[in-house]
């Protein structure tokens, strides 16, 4: 009789068809799955995962697997869990920058930062960069921040210091760029931060640097898995050499033709090269797309065909011919929005749940007419990878604020709240604080905690450094203290006045930043829930929020969902739509000025492989683009596409008279906290927690509580945790 373990092995591998099943099965040594869309490629990475997991070659904690999202890790790791029928924590399943960042979490001080580094993001390194060229006397009208900051990312990507640049140099332009690089490194550095290229490139310094702690590596990870290998850049490239290059454990999967990234230094000579980095890899090949129909396959084909020097990939489908593509003509970019929305109108009319509709596009910016008729028609949707809710200044104010109590280091943090809200702290002293700390080469926290010893600053705004200061004192205790995030943040809310500041603004504006504030307690409250109590909880919830922030996720049941072709790639839908098939659109201007034709390509590709069913492209005859009024071509892409795949036709939708934008429901009034008394031995349950009993009172309104469900102990701050007593 099969064990239970057999049966769960026999069920991994039935679900996988013959070469899905020799690459999952794939003992030690390099392999490569370089095929199509929909083959299974991620699936099979998945199933191997499970599979290494699940015969013994290595404990879940002991394989890195590396995907293009969050979203697509987060999705990995459920799978996982199916497969194996357990929960598994600490798996190493996540981004590059992700694996970076906890990896450099604990070896960071080897490189002079402390464990608790900030992560700027991309607008906070433009202030950086901003700051750098003023200090150097730059123009910053004629060398902008963000193509300066633009030319450093791109060198780290590639691995190449400043100067490594300045040896490159050919005009002024790369002159400027090695001096601001080196001073934005050492800016970076005496603040303690990183930003997302540093996350690699520190990772891989570590690993170069430090043998031993190469090696601790190389035996950590015993297998590594990579999705979407076709879209690494150099640095990545080189950490997982770095990682793999003893045991040689690595495994690859990409297609060639979904290669969309080059733009941000993503090299398509790493997969095509594997072979040459691992003469003895084994190749597996997989044709069979689950996916799509017959028809959304042979018209992918037919446009990457287009493409020279594309590996030629056969892929059959056993789904059926399906559809054909109803490919649509509108007059402008508002008809277009009315035609697609009315069509999302009428499928769901028939009963297709919002979740398996996706709208695609070439740029951010076409969203927003979308957005408005959905939000006019009342449908629920939600922005994939938009910069939607953490660019939001209330939300970077609140996130300041928390990386400010967890890095006293952290000037950028300093700066953005200190004066938010106004309490009378001015652009001149902040400036004197920050110039002292940096004089006497302390923290501007230290410096401005005791305000009185900077020199030149006046009564009232020593007064006003002392009051916030203090709050933020009594803050850090709690938060070194390692109250939950949720808690600490509410606190944070509260006690700097943030909301009581937009409560007495009294306008629409003010209401929807608190609701988008109270979201971020939930997120944070949600965060708590499954974080694990050892852990230095600001730290990893500020680490993953920045990281979230940057790219994906944010999923809801049950919306419509919108996004850039780019953030598409991995995803698959039912029904897709790709709006903008116009020349200069998409394909995109600035690709066909500078010769990426081929890129814009793969990237229709991806689009068009997300379907599994039903798909329609759109385009418009004139359309409003940065401002001005253009008069589109048809895209030349729509024109590679065979006819008798397609049914063409012109649309254009009346106006809708009389609609109306519906606004979100208000707030409803959060219900007033309990009075605070708590004994001893008393039976309370936490919103997030669950049930527990207090074991302990302690100064400054801390409660000690042991919950049932994991008999983990912790601090709460009694006046705004979620308790209520039993
Ligand atoms: N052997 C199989 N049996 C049934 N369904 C399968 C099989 N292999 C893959 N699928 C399904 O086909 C779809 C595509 O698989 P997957 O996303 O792994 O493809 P992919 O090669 O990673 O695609 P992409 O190139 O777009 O990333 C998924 O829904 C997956 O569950
Ligand atoms: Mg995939």
């Amino acid at each position: 009789m099969p064990t239970p373990a057999a049966d769960r092995l026999e069920e991994l591998l039935a679900g996988l068809n013959e070469p899905q099943r020799d690459a999952v099965t794939h003992g030690d040594g390099p392999l490569l799955i370089l095929a199509g869309a929909g083959s299974g490629k991620t699936r099979v990475l998945t199933h191997r995962l499970a599979w290494l997991v699940h015969s013994g070659r290595a404990s879940h904690q002991e394989v890195l697997a590396i995907t293009f999202t969050n979203k697509a890790a987060q999705e990995m790791r459920n799978r996982v869990e199916l497969l194996l029928g357990r929960r598994t924590r600490g798996m190493w399943v996540m981004t590059f920058h992700a694996a970076c960042a906890r990896m450099l979490r604990a070896e960071a001080p080897r490189l002079g930062y402390t464990r608790q580094f900030t992560i700027y993001d991309q607008a906070d390194a433009r202030r950086l960069t901003k700051r750098c060229l003023e200090e150097l006397n730059v123009d910053t009208k004629r060398f902008t921040p963000a193509a300066v900051h633009n030319q450093i990312s791109d060198a780290k990507n590639k691995l190449r210091s400043a100067d490594d640049v300045r040896e490159l140099v050919g005009s002024r332009f790369e002159e400027i760029v090695g001096d601001v690089y080196d001073a934005y490194e050492r800016e970076m550095l005496r603040m303690n931060a990183m930003d997302f290229d540093d996350l690699l490139v520190r990772a891989v310094n570590v690993l170069e640097l430090f043998d031993e702690v190469r090696e601790r590596y190389q035996q950590t990870f015993r297998y590594v898995l990579v999705d979407e290998y076709q879209d690494t850049n150099h640095a990545q490239y080189k950490w997982l050499q770095l990682l793999a290059g003893e045991h040689r454990n690595l495994a690859v999967v990409g297609d060639d033709a979904q290669s969309v990234y080059s733009f941000r230094g993503a090299d398509i000579r790493n997969i095509l090269d594997f072979q040459d980095d691992f003469p003895d890899a084994a190749v597996v090949k997989l044709e069979q797309n689950y996916r799509s129909t017959q028809t959304i396959l042979d018209a992918a084909n037919a446009v990457i065909r287009n493409n020279r020097g594309q590996i030629a990939k056969d892929l059959w489908t056993e789904v059926g011919q399906g559809d054909p593509i109803r490919v649509r003509e509108l007059d402008d970019e508002r008809s277009e929005a009315r035609f697609v929305v009315g069509e999302v109108q009428r499928l769901i009319d028939e009963g297709v749940s919002r979740q398996e509709i996706a709208v695609f596009y070439r740029t951010n910016a076409q969203s927003r007419v979308i957005e408005d008729v959905l939000v006019q028609r009342d449908i629920g949707y939600q922005v994939v990878g938009g910069t939607k809710f953490y660019e939001r200044a209330e939300i970077k104010d609140a996130l300041a604020y928390l990386t400010l109590l967890g890095n006293p280091q952290d000037v950028v943090a300093f700066t953005r709240v200190a004066n938010t809200p106004r309490r009378g702290i001015g652009q001149t002293s902040m400036s004197r604080v920050t110039a002292f700390a940096t004089a006497m080469d302390m923290s501007v926290w230290d410096a401005a905690a005791n305000p009185a010893a900077v020199p030149s600053l006046g009564a009232a705004a020593i007064k006003a450094f002392s009051r916030f200061m203090g709050t933020m004192e009594g803050l850090r205790e709690r938060a070194a203290q390692g109250v939950p995030v949720g808690d600490l943040l509410e606190a944070v809310l509260h006690e700097t006045g943030y909301v009581d500041a937009l409560e007495a603004e009294r306008t629409f504006e003010a209401q929807g930043r608190l609701e988008n504030l109270t979201e971020l307690v939930n997120t944070a409250r949600e965060f708590d829930a499954s974080a694990d109590p050892g852990e230095d909880t600001l730290d990893v919830f500020l680490q993953q929020v920045a990281l979230v922030a940057d790219a994906d996720t944010r999923e809801d049941e049950g919306l419509v969902t919108l996004m850039t072709l780019h953030n598409a790639k991995g995803l698959e839908y039912e029904i897709v739509f790709i709006t903008g098939f116009e020349d200069g659109v998409f394909p995109h201007s600035r690709a066909l000025d500078e010769g990426a034709l081929e890129e814009e390509r793969r990237l229709c590709y991806v689009g068009i492989t997300r379907a599994k069913r039903d798909l329609t492209l759109s385009y418009a005859r004139q359309r409003m683009v940065f401002g001005s009024q253009q008069y589109g071509l048809r895209s030349r892409f729509l024109d590679e596409i065979p006819f008798e795949l397609t049914d063409r036709e012109q649309t254009d939708v009346v106006r809708q008279p009389g609609a109306r934008v519906s606004w979100a429901a208000s707030r409803a009034d959060a219900p007033p906290p309990e009075a605070v008394d708590f004994r001893i031995g008393q039976d309370v349950a936490h919103a997030a927690f669950g049930e527990g009993v207090v074991t302990g009172i302690e100064p400054g309104g801390i409660v000690v509580i042991r919950f049932a469900r994991d008999g983990s102990e912790r601090k709460l701050m009694a006046e705004y945790a979620p308790i209520t007593r039993r």
